[in-house]
């Protein structure tokens, strides 16, 4: 486990793709869809949608922003956790960070270019605006290959209304060394969908099932397409959430994007009926994705995601019984996360969202799998 191989992602093109023209292709792509979000909770999507000059005009946007004097970034603030700046850590020194929300919203992006530049800057605006819009129908016709492929399609008008997007961009400094050097720790993105995309200088790793690290080579045109834990845990974990990281080397600033699907504040996440029977048990108690992000980075969070990775590995050792981890729903685990944070020492804030799958927060044994939220495979990092 843990080593670099040459496997490669699936590779799926959506250039042209219409469920209304044509029927055939959209049912072909869908299967490839479900197969790499099964197998790899991953692929490198072609889309054509965004044209080449919108590309480039995309990433010298992102050159002008982080150019920008530190002290302007910091007006990028968001009372979520880290949907504003982030940076200057002294873990992920070559990381930095910031957030624009509902970036397809013309007047939010308008507001976001405002607090940077008060005198304006139209064609920033209009590149993040208009990029995002048309980024956001990938994300769309992913998610309802999803649900089509799950025979959920009666939740579609649900499901799609229950996010908002977000969108962060991210500069990783070259760190002048051919050395590989961490730019973004090892996570699981915890949204629903994440649609990622680059400029030339690769970084990004996924992890297979398997533990296996592919290093991806997107091409210029493409995507890489990603499942986040609420989706996980709505689909029942029909779909993977892979771990994935960022490596660096050599001389140049990699700058990169994500495109976040994120469930609404007051959206309860819970698994539809139909998808839980005995064969598959209910994976996940109902949660708000907020309220686990917001519990997440407290102290009591950050102390019981560490308490609960010690606890993986401690139970794995002793035996192979089922782990089950909850969520800070009923008073019995609070009792439990409490009792973890204050047996632990915190460790480092981590500069990025992804952290909270790790903050399933305590890991306990439960007499009744019904009562609880099944752990993830405890192989995993
Ligand atoms: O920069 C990248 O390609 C990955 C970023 C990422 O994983 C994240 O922001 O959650
Ligand atoms: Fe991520």
């Amino acid at each position: 486990m843990g080593s670099e191989t040459t496997l490669k992602l699936p590779c799926i093109d959506f250039s042209n793709l219409d469920k209304h023209t044509n029927k055939f292709e959209w049912d072909s792509t869908k299967s490839q869809v479900h197969q790499a979000l099964q197998e790899f909770g991953c692929f490198e999507a072609t889309f054509r949608n965004i044209p080449p000059k919108l590309q480039t005009s995309m990433f010298e946007s992102l050159q002008l922003l982080f150019d920008l004097p530190l002290q302007t970034k910091l007006k990028n603030r968001s009372s979520k956790p880290f949907h504003g700046y982030v940076g200057q850590y002294p873990m992920v020194p070559l990381y930095e960070s910031m957030g624009i929300e509902d970036a397809p919203v013309p007047e939010k992006t308008e507001s976001f270019t405002k607090t940077l530049w008060p005198d304006g800057n139209p064609k920033f605006c209009k590149t993040i605006q208009e990029f995002s819009e048309k980024l956001s129908k990938l994300d769309q016709m992913v998610r309802m290959m999803v649900l089509e492929s799950l025979g959920l399609e009666k939740y579609m008008d649900e499901h799609m209304d229950s996010t908002n997007y977000l969108l962060r961009v991210m500069k990783y400094k070259g760190p002048e060394t051919n050395e590989s050097k961490l730019g973004l720790n090892s996570h699981t993105d915890k949204n629903i969908v994440t649609i990622l995309h680059q400029n030339q200088v690769n970084g990004l790793e996924v992890q297979t099932k398997s533990g296996d690290w592919i290093k991806i080579q997107p091409s210029p045109n493409s995507f890489i397409v990603m499942i986040g834990d609420s989706l996980y845990a709505w689909t029942n974990g029909r779909l993977h959430s892979p771990y994935h990281r960022v490596m660096m080397s050599g001389e140049k600033a990699r700058y990169s994007l994500g495109l976040f699907s994120i469930p609404k504040p007051g959206y309860v996440i819970k698994a539809p009926t139909e998808i839980v029977d005995e064969k598959y048990p209910l994976l996940f108690k109902p949660f708000d994705h907020v309220e686990f992000l917001q519990f997440y980075y407290t102290e009591d969070g950050q102390r019981a995601h560490k308490k609960e990775q010690r606890d993986l590995i401690l139970d794995k050792a002793m035996d192979n019984s089922q782990l089950l981890l909850t969520l800070p729903a009923p008073d019995q685990e609070f009792t439990v996360i409490k009792e973890a944070a204050e047996t632990s020492t915190p460790p480092p804030i981590h500069p990025t969202i992804a952290f909270v799958k790790e903050a399933l927060i305590a890991v306990i044994k439960l007499d009744s799998p019904a009562n609880a939220l099944m752990g993830r495979e405890p192989d995993r990092e």
